[in-house]
């Protein structure tokens, strides 16, 4: 192909919406479908539906330049595009550990029939293995032209670094079937790899497991560091400082060692429990069953923040003022999907605790999933009168925050760091009670 192809993302959440944005400013010509006319609206409009940092500037930029469209419409979708990425949501599917694959088999149902010339379907979406091939032999069944071929290419980037991350990722998986289906796919990312991009061209099976099997080692090493928390807890050890000491190994690496109220998110509960519930289905319960253990050591730190807090009001939170920092499931997004912030609030509001919660970010999003809870419209609004702080998420606007400034809002000095990210010395000088988890 010797000029660049023309793209169509499908669903345009988190993911997609970034991809469609950020391939424009890499020089392709982008199409945007999604099921949500509200969502395609607000895009058509400039506007990003959710937070994430350096993504509305280049919305702004390339909605009005021509080279970026949005519809509802797969037939406008299927006429206009070489290569179709699909950046549908595989989410938990509810009371089970399995993901519910119908919006990705939605996606290729609906595509399919209106794709009569020659096309790269590109399966994004984080899904089980043995997808791709169910998906391939549906597009081979759906498809008016049979020359229609699938590619399987993971996604890595993450929420708060999702444009760099599209931009320049640290390496490309492509899984293919064909060297026609391989070419198209380089020439999707032909920018992306004459920068030096490492790729790693595979098999479906192979391109399908290396995005599970990152994030599970990602939840797991957060879950191992965790779990010497729990350890510290008992011998009055550091955490932070076992942290540092044993990632300055290169081997072990210091990145993803943070200690604290564990991993959240709209991915990696989800994939490590999809990746349990696969291997059961394909009879290799065992290979990975460390991962209920990374998933439960994970659910103990948000009961333990909970615990923390209960020491410093004497056993009871019925009454109290409890000032929440944080809802979204890290900084630099408005993202709640199993937020770990979200969920120690609403438990300690489960204990009659008057919890008032303040994000700089994800107070909407938070919202609209649990009403029920109070929410600040500012940092001073939140921490006016509390008993206890509760850190649980670090924004820099938390991190930073003067221990004497805050003492003068509340009305006692008790702060629970369930990010570890408060300097304890200055806090108890300040005459902070402060309890962080791992750490004396
Ligand atoms: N959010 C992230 O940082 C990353 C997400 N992923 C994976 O990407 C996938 C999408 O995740 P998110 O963007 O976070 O989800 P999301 O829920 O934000 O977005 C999914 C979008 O797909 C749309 N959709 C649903 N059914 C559709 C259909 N039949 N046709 C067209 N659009 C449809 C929804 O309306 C929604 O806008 C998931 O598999 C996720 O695991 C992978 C890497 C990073
Ligand atoms: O599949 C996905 O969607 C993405 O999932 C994660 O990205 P993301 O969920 O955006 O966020 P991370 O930065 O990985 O953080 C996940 C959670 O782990 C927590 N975390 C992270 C690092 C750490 O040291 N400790 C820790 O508790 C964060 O607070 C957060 O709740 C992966 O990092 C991405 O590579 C992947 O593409």
């Amino acid at each position: 192909m010797s000029e660049l192809p023309k793209l169509s993302v499908i669903g345009t959440g988190y993911l997609g919406a970034t991809h469609a944005v950020s391939m424009v400013e890499l020089g392709y010509e982008v199409i945007g479908l999604d099921v949500d006319q509200a969502k395609i609206d607000l895009l058509r409009a400039g506007k990003v539906p959710f937070f994430e940092p350096e993504l509305p500037e280049l919305l702004e930029k390339h909605v009005n330049g021509g080279r970026l469209r949005f519809t509802t419409d797969y037939a406008e979708v299927a006429e206009f595009a070489d290569v179709h990425f699909v950046c549908v949501g595989t989410p938990q599917r509810p009371g089970e550990l399995a993901a519910d694959l119908t919006y990705v088999e939605a996606a290729f149902r609906s595509l399919a029939p209106h794709l009569d010339r020659r096309a790269l379907v590109v399966g994004k979406s984080t899904v089980p293995a043995g997808t791709a091939v169910r998906m391939e032999a549906l597009l081979q069944d759906l498809a008016p032209n049979k020359e229609v071929e699938l590619a399987w290419n993971p996604e890595f980037l993450r929420e708060g670094f999702a444009v760099q991350d599209t931009l320049r990722p640290d390496r490309l998986v492509l899984g293919v079937h064909s060297d026609w289906a391989e070419k198209t796919i380089r020439s999707a990312f032909e920018p992306v790899i004459k920068a030096g991009t490492p790729v790693v061209v595979t098999d479906f099976a192979t391109a399908e497991l290396v995005k599970v099997a990152a994030n599970s080692f990602l939840a797991t090493k957060i879950s191992f560091i965790n779990a010497m928390a729990e350890i510290c807890e008992t011998t009055g050890a550091d955490v932070t400082q076992l942290a540092e000491a044993i990632g300055h190994d290169a081997r072990i690496g210091r990145k993803f060692l943070n200690a604290g109220l564990g991993f959240g998110g709209g991915c990696l509960p989800k994939d490590i429990r999809a990746f349990i519930a696969r291997a059961g289905e394909l009879g290799v319960d065992q290979a990975v069953s460390f991962l209920h253990e990374v998933d439960s050591i994970n659910q103990r730190r948000r009961a333990r923040t909970v615990d923390l807090g209960l020491d410093l009001l004497d056993g009871s939170y019925r009454g109290a003022k409890v000032a929440a920092l944080g809802a979204a499931f890290k900084p630099n997004s408005d993202d709640i999907r199993d937020s770990p912030a979200l969920d120690v609030a609403a438990a300690i509001g489960r204990r009659e605790g008057q919890v008032m919660i303040y994000d700089p970010q994800a107070i909407e999003t938070a919202r609209a999933k649990q009403p029920e809870l109070n929410y600040a419209t500012s940092l001073e609004d939140a921490l006016d009168g509390a008993d206890i702080v509760f850190l649980l998420t670090e924004w820099d606007e938390f991190k930073f925050m003067h221990p004497g400034v805050v003492g003068k809002l509340v009305a006692q000095r008790k702060i629970v760091d369930g990010r570890n990210v408060l300097d304890p010395v200055q806090w108890r000088q300040a005459g902070w009670q402060y309890r962080a988890l791992g750490r004396p």
